[in-house]
């Protein structure tokens, strides 16, 4: 089991816009994705939310910048050691332009057209609410082939 982050870049409130990343490489690969990665060791996630946002798309946000939106858990019965979490947030203000990077080629999408199809699966359950401004909890556990949602439960504040 381990933990990562996922930062969410929006313009307006509520959200208009969405920077998403397609991901180049690792896990999600050929998925589009917020920007984010593991928690290393001695890390808080709002720290490791910084750092992997720079990393995966050259945007630069102070910790005061992460409104916390959230935490998922996700499973794989078929793949234990996939087992993780993800402390999520959005983010309104930085610093520089989103660029491609070895990891992530970033695009803005307007909300309605977010491209849920080339998504992991649980995300049209939960980044709707998100984008409203809700805050959500909750587990979701992945079908053998590690694509299809097998059982979900989110919880909105
Ligand atoms: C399984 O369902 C998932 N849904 C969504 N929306 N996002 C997910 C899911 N599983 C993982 N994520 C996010 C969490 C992270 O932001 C990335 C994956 O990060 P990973 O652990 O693979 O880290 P890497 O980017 O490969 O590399 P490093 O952490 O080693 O830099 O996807």
């Amino acid at each position: 089991m381990y933990s990562t982050t996922l930062c969410l870049p929006v313009q307006g409130k509520p959200a208009e816009r969405i920077l998403l990343g397609m991901k180049k490489t690792g896990f999600g690969c050929g998925k589009y994705n917020g920007f984010g990665g593991k928690i290393e060791d001695g890390e808080t996630p709002a720290a490791a939310a910084v750092r992997e946002l720079a990393e995966e798309c050259g945007l630069k946000v102070q910790e005061s910048d992460l409104e916390d939106v959230g935490k998922l858990m996700f499973s794989f019965p078929d793949k234990p050691e996939l087992e993780h979490d993800v402390y999520v947030y959005i983010v309104r203000n930085w610093q520089g332009e989103p660029e491609e990077t070895t990891e992530m080629k970033p695009v803005w999408f307007d909300v309605p057209d977010i491209p849920y199809k080339e998504m992991w699966a649980d995300d049209s359950y939960w980044l709707p609410a998100v984008l409203k401004g809700k805050k959500v909890t909750g587990s979701v556990v992945f079908s053998e082939d590690q694509e299809a949602v097998d059982y979900i439960s989110i919880r909105t504040v």
